[in-house]
């Protein structure tokens, strides 16, 4: 009998694109299908069995962990500042009261009610559709896009601050933030452990296609978000697809006080998928 292609979910904004460009331009051979669509639908995909892996939000394991392994050396992250994980406010941060977040996030809305706590403030959050920009940013105190969006709201310049989340992050722990990370279900890691080997080492061949060929990613990012060249460089030049021991440390960090502050039941601990 054939096995059907197995199918993974991946984030659709520009800084996967460095991570995906060789295996989509057929140079590194991947056995798997992607499709691209947001980190809160994929999450969705991947809880619902309809993909068994996926490039989801960091937040996600914790709400399966049990159903779920990590890759391991593989994410998307970035140290200080990250440039499309934005806060656009008009009432500085402490006393902002009422905030709009992007359903298309889940670890960047949760990383916000985290640093809203460790501010102490006390606020009200309210969704709003990620991939809409919204029409007119008066009658709004704050809003928070990732991605794209994030990336062109920067550049309207319609607000009076803008807070970069993952730099509030470093500026409390000096650690790098982990956006997301690869998560294949543990039922079909154990039925076809050969398979997600292969999307493992598909990943990190394309990784280094994509440093090899960064000044036509970069070209082909700016022509999508209206950036010049060099722009796009430096934009793409703040996340980096790592998983090392500062990452790890940074992550458990994140869940352990998703826990203290009673956003989440309880930190998981970190399973990864280990190759044969
Ligand atoms: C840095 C980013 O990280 C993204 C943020 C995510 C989230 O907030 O849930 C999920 C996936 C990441 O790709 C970004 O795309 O801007």
């Amino acid at each position: 009998m054939v096995k059907p292609v197995p199918e993974a979910g991946v984030v659709s904004y520009i800084n996967t694109i460095p991570m995906i460009y060789g295996i989509e331009q057929k140079q590194i051979p991947c056995p798997w299908k992607f499709h691209y669509t947001t980190p809160s639908a994929i999450s969705n995909l991947l809880l619902s069995a309809q993909v068994q892996a996926g490039l989801v939000s960091s937040f996600s394991y914790t709400t399966a962990s049990d159903d779920f392994l990590i890759l391991p050396d593989i994410s998307i992250a970035s140290q200080g500042t990250v440039q499309s994980v934005l806060l656009f406010h008009n009432t500085p941060l402490p006393r902002i009261q009422q905030m709009h977040l992007s359903t298309s996030s889940l670890t960047s809305c949760n990383l916000m009610k985290l640093l809203m706590c460790l501010e102490g403030a006390q606020c009200q959050y309210l969704d709003i559709d990620g991939e809409e920009l919204l029409p007119d940013n008066r009658a709004v105190e704050a809003v928070m896009y990732i991605g794209d969006r994030a990336l062109q709201e920067l550049r309207l310049g319609r607000f009076s601050y803008v807070s970069d989340l993952a730099a509030l992050w470093y500026d409390k722990f000096h650690l790098p933030f982990v956006f997301a990370l690869w998560i294949v279900r543990r039922d079909f890691a154990r039925n076809s452990p050969e398979l997600v080997q292969e999307l493992q080492s598909s990943l990190h061949l394309s990784i280094s296609y994509g440093q090899l060929h960064r000044e036509t990613i970069a070209r082909q990012c700016a022509q999508r978000i209206g950036y010049s060249q060099e722009e796009s460089l430096q934009y793409l030049s703040c996340i980096n697809y790592r998983l090392d021991s500062e990452h790890i440390k940074a992550l458990k960090l994140f869940y352990y006080l998703l826990e203290i502050y009673q956003i989440i039941p309880r930190a998981p601990q970190l399973d990864f998928f280990q190759a044969e």
